[in-house]
């Protein structure tokens, strides 16, 4: 992982070399420009996580290039220095976007404070786009004691000591994007961001400015420039969810960034550099794609150098029962409730579906019975699972009152009325009625 990176603009190359030493002894890496061209230059071409702007330069004043750079990239916080400190350019600097500004000799006990400090607000608001997505506490992923559980917490464990990108597999609902963001808080990166991404449906273009970002002009309605995740995500994490829906014409763009670390915005000229960890996820069969001549196979080598298969329910059923009450404790403190605990033969029920929509699907079950059931037991009547072939084909397994429940559940839903469902079921109206309050449906 990168260290943070600042741009020292400075004409005086002995004040430059100094501040350069010093920041280096902090463990900055530093890059010096001595002109407003050059400083340019190198803002174009790498991501920075602070400027320090000397307000004289040869070929220009400070407050016209905080400007410029502010236009190019307002994200990147910029400290002014100068040796003519009045209250005036100070406000005029604060004005145009300045975080700080300080005046010379800068005392550098100071200087390192004010560094630290605008470097932190940085970091912040590059995690600020992740913020909105995280639950307020991380689920327990590797609940259960599986031999499916298990391996994939070792694998896991491997991966987040590791650079190389990751490659999740697995079906839906599996927790895919919470193993991502997991990797992400267990990995040396975990106080960088973490973004993610679904190219599922993205159209090409719209994939490459969010990717990639834009100058402005770049294309009609470009009013702006816009700074793209992998920018954004600077020295973090990116999650490319559906990574096997990703344009064909994309693919060699995200190849090069992998590869290079390098990258250009649509309409720029210049490459600018980039460093970040890629987890990218899919349910579908990159292999098969590639065959297909539908993914790249350059990138999917590059992609998949670790992968982890993730579990579905099927392969874990000894574990649902403690999932379930893992989940069901999430969603009553999410609603301010105490904990309702599962009655053993609805724990066997959970444990006996086959799941299709894995962790999601269970976790969606869950929240229906904790709405249905005030007390603190949840009985297996509360359970509104899925009916359908998938548990008569289990049948063998389930008892004969899970079956008709399941039945009566699959005739009510595809007919949507209680009499229509009667009919279906050769019964008259008022027996159905007797059976769902029986059987604790709901009509
Ligand atoms: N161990 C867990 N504990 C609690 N909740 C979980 C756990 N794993 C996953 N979830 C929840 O289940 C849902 C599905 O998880 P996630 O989105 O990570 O799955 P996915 O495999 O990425 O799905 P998809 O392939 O459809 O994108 C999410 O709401 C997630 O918060």
């Amino acid at each position: 992982m990168g260290r943070p990176r600042i741009l020292v603009v400075d004409d005086e190359p002995l004040a430059a070399g100094l501040l350069g030493e010093f920041l280096a002894r902090r463990g900055v890496a530093v890059d010096a420009a001595a002109t407003c061209a050059e400083a340019e230059a190198r803002f174009g071409r790498e991501v920075y996580d602070a400027v320090l702007l000397d307000y004289g330069l040869p070929d220009g004043n400070g407050l016209d290039l905080l400007g410029r750079l502010r236009a190019a990239d307002p994200g990147v916080p910029i400290v002014l220095v100068t040796g003519q400190g009045s209250i005036a350019l100070a406000v005029d600097a604060i004005k145009l976007g300045a975080e700080q500004f300080l005046v010379k000799p800068v005392d550098l006990g100071l200087l390192a404070q004010v560094l630290d400090r605008v470097m932190e607000t940085q970091r912040a608001r590059r995690r600020q786009a992740a913020l909105a997505a995280e639950p307020d506490r991380p689920p327990r992923l590797f609940l259960g004691t599986s031999p499916a559980i298990r391996r994939l917490e070792a694998e896991a464990r491997l991966a987040a000591a590791a650079e190389a990108p990751v490659l999740l597999l697995g079906p839906t609902g599996t927790g895919k994007s919470e193993l991502a963001r997991w990797l992400h808080r267990q990995s040396p990166r975990a106080a960088e961001p973490f973004l993610e991404l679904n190219c599922a449906g993205l159209t090409r273009e719209f994939l490459d400015t969010e990717l990639f970002g834009h100058e402005k002009g770049a294309f009609t309605g470009a009013v702006a420039a816009k700074m793209g995740l992998l920018e954004a995500a600077n020295r973090g994490t990116v999650l490319l969810d559906e990574l096997g829906d990703m344009d064909l014409l994309i693919q060699p763009k995200l190849l090069k960034a992998l590869e290079e670390k390098r990258f250009r915005r649509l309409g720029d000229l210049r490459d600018r550099r980039v460093d970040f960890r890629l987890v990218s996820a899919t349910h579908r069969d990159l292999e098969a794609l590639v065959e297909a001549g539908a993914f790249r196979a350059d990138l999917f080598y590059r992609v998949s150098a670790l992968q982890i298969a993730v579990p579905s329910l099927a392969e874990r059923t000894e574990d649902i029962p403690l999932l379930a009450g893992e989940l069901l404790a999430r969603s009553a403190a999410a609603w301010g409730r105490e904990t309702p605990a599962l009655e053993p033969a609805a724990a066997g029920l959970l444990a006996r579906q086959p799941w299709p929509g894995n962790i999601r699907e269970l976790r969606n079950v869950l929240e229906r019975a904790l709405l249905a059931t005030p007390g603190p037991l949840i009985p297996a009547s509360a359970l509104a699972l899925r009916p359908g072939p998938a548990p008569a084909a289990e049948g063998g397994r389930m008892t004969l009152r899970e079956l008709e429940r399941a039945h009566i559940a699959l005739a009510l839903r595809e007919e949507g009325r209680v009499d229509a469902a009667a009919r279906r079921l050769g019964i008259p109206r008022s027996t159905l009625y007797q059976r769902l309050k029986a059987l604790g449906l709901r009509p």
